[in-house]
């Protein structure tokens, strides 16, 4: 992957080759603009001042004024368009990452840290943006600046050229052994630098944690040892910048010493130099040291930013791990009756590492018939979640199959299984935005009239309408203006509003007390009455009226009923009954 990374960046520029070649045009107008003006100062000095001739110094002043300001010119349009690139590179590779993510499986999710999807999307794409700013601005000068500059001291002052030489040779011998220290230094310092950008992102997203458990010393402590890293690391490339520029300039002082006397003594003795020579051959040095110079600082940044162009392409390159089906098979979303078989389902997350993991679905058959309830219950861990976000091909099943209305649900295109099939997750994440565009989130039908039955449906109406605007004010990030039973029926009004065939509720009341619970499914079962409905519960009063319970132990279905069928035949349902309603209290449903 990493290999072919420039082919890559290639094909991010399709379309935009021309504008390429008119930065690589401007580059050598503007270095052969620079190169000459040495030529004309040579021809000024020797011709105009030493010869006494106004006319020749305003010649060749205009000259040299009109070619530095061609020069400056095309600096200037080669900028914009190196700003042009960088920045649709940089936004070609943010909204494809960000288009990239949505598109992935939970299964992918499960495995990135948020912290490590922010630092791809920020930092990274930041670093490969100053490279190629820089490539695309300094790196074609090095060999046209090089190579003309040699050319013309062969040819306009040969005497100088054996000097010429031995500077080449130690610009680049300190240039290499400074890139050879340097470079993996701006490597250390970029993993630093994402180190402290993981951590700091990390501590961000639960600063509540660590406050709750008084972990501010602790954290500080972490934060500071990387942050000190960082300065470490940060401090050792600054130096050797530092380094590098005061000996490249000792080298270059020491080449002006050895012009002035080469050619101060060829002035004097009258064999060959002029006064315009030596003065162009100082110039020569200046510009044969830039080359060098722009290499010093634009390979270190183009180094560092080559981790950061991998990781997002690794990103990129991460396939989805649920597909849609190559030939979808005839499904209409409209005419859902809404039959769902787990047919001997079992299943396994993969390991952090992305191979298979041990099962935590052993052999499920469930059949849901259309508008039928079903009730899921168990102890945590037990596998409620993951069996119901196999539905939505959240993630699909190891062995086995889903069908719905006898169409397996890996046949059906993932976009059209979740408008029908609706969830509402077990964190009830809300938006940043107002209740309304909450509510509405995942509507297709955005009139009011929806709005406002599935809020009162999911019994949120109620304190939505004492709030002073109503629909209209304000949801905070992460839902945190409102209480956790406020929140719940907020996410459950927002999968109503979806108006699903199939209606899954994980867990969706448990911080709502029973009586608000009881109304939520009242509402529920009359307006949704011929839907299928699964709701995920470890609180046995949310199923109990349910038309069908089961009870889940370890990933295996351990029995199956009707509340008073399961009190009769499953000890292990008689055991959860009597410890969270007790023997005597009659729950909702029981006779
Ligand atoms: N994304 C995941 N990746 C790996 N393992 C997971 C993942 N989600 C759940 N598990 C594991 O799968 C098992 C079942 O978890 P699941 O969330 O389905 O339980 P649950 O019955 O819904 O629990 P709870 O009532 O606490 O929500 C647990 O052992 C859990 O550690």
């Amino acid at each position: 992957m990493a290999a072919d990374w420039h082919r890559r960046i290639l094909t991010v520029w399709n379309g935009y080759r021309k504008w390429l070649v008119l930065s690589l045009v401007l580059t050598i107008a503007g270095a052969l603009c620079t190169l000459a003006i040495p030529l004309l100062s040579q021809a000024l000095i020797n011709q105009g001042i030493l010869g006494n001739n106004l006319g020749v110094v305003i010649h060749y002043g205009g000259y040299m004024l009109v070619l530095t300001m061609v020069a400056a010119g095309c600096q200037v349009a080669n900028t914009l368009i190196a700003v042009k690139f960088s920045e649709r590179t940089a936004n070609y590779l943010r909204t494809e990452s960000y288009r990239h993510i949505q598109e992935l499986s939970f299964g992918n999710i499960d495995r990135m840290r948020p912290s490590d999807l922010l630092v791809r999307l920020t930092n990274d794409i930041q670093n490969v943006k100053i490279a190629i700013q820089q490539g695309i601005l300094n790196l074609p000068l090095v060999p046209v600046m090089l190579i003309i500059t040699i050319l013309l001291i062969a040819f306009y002052t040969p005497a100088l050229i054996g000097l010429m030489v031995v500077l080449l040779v130690v610009f680049t011998i300190l240039l290499t052994a400074y890139l050879r220290f340097v470079l993996p230094v701006f490597a250390v310092r970029q993993e630093k630098y994402d180190a402290m950008n993981g951590r700091l992102q990390e501590n961000l997203a639960g600063v509540r944690v660590v406050k709750a458990f008084v972990r501010q010393r602790l954290e500080n402590d972490r934060f500071s040892r990387v942050a000190g890293e960082v300065r470490g690391s940060s401090l050792r490339a600054q130096t050797s910048i530092a380094i590098l520029i005061p000996t490249m300039l000792l080298v270059v002082n020491l080449g002006l010493a050895a012009i002035f006397f080469i050619g101060g003594t060829s002035v004097l003795s009258g064999t060959g130099f002029s006064i315009g020579e030596v003065i162009a051959s100082i110039q020569y040095l200046f510009l044969l040291i830039m080359p060098f110079m722009i290499l010093g600082t634009v390979l270190p940044a183009i180094s560092a930013s080559r981790p950061s162009f991998d990781r997002i392409y690794e990103l990129l390159d991460t396939k989805a791990e649920v597909n849609d089906p190559a030939k979808p098979a005839a499904f209409d979303p409209s005419s859902v009756k809404g039959r769902v078989v787990f047919d001997h389902v079992s299943f396994g997350y993969r390991t952090p590492e992305g191979t298979p993991g041990p099962l935590v679905l052993r052999d499920i058959s469930v059949v849901a018939e259309p508008g039928e309830t079903i009730g899921i219950l168990g102890a945590t861990g037990s596998g409620k979640s993951t069996l119901i976000h196999l539905l939505p091909r959240f993630y699909d099943v190891t062995d086995g199959r889903i069908t719905l209305d006898g169409t397996d649900i890996r046949q059906i295109p993932q976009d059209t299984l979740r408008r029908t099939v609706a969830i509402c997750l077990q964190q009830p994440n809300l938006f940043f935005g107002t209740i309304r565009e909450n509510i509405l989130f995942g509507a297709d039908d955005r009139s009011d009239a929806n709005m406002v039955a599935a809020a009162e449906d999911a019994d949120a109406a109620g304190f939505i309408t004492n709030i002073p605007r109503g629909y209209d004010d304000a949801v905070s990030r992460h839902g945190a203006n409102f209480s956790g039973g406020q929140r719940q029926r907020l996410a459950i009004a927002r999968t109503l509003a979806a108006k699903p065939k199939i209606l899954i509720l994980d867990d969706s009341t448990s911080a709502c007390d029973v009586a608000t619970e009881a109304r939520i499914q009242d509402r529920i079962n009359q307006r949704f009455a011929g839907v299928t409905k699964i709701l995920v519960a470890q609180r046995i009063s949310t199923v109990i009226a349910a038309d069908r319970i089961l009870l889940l132990d370890s990933g295996k279905i351990v029995a199956s009923g009707t509340h008073e069928e399961l009190l009769a035949i499953s000890p292990e349902y008689r055991e959860i009954y009597d410890s969270q309603l007790g023997r005597g209290i009659v729950g909702r449903g029981t006779s």
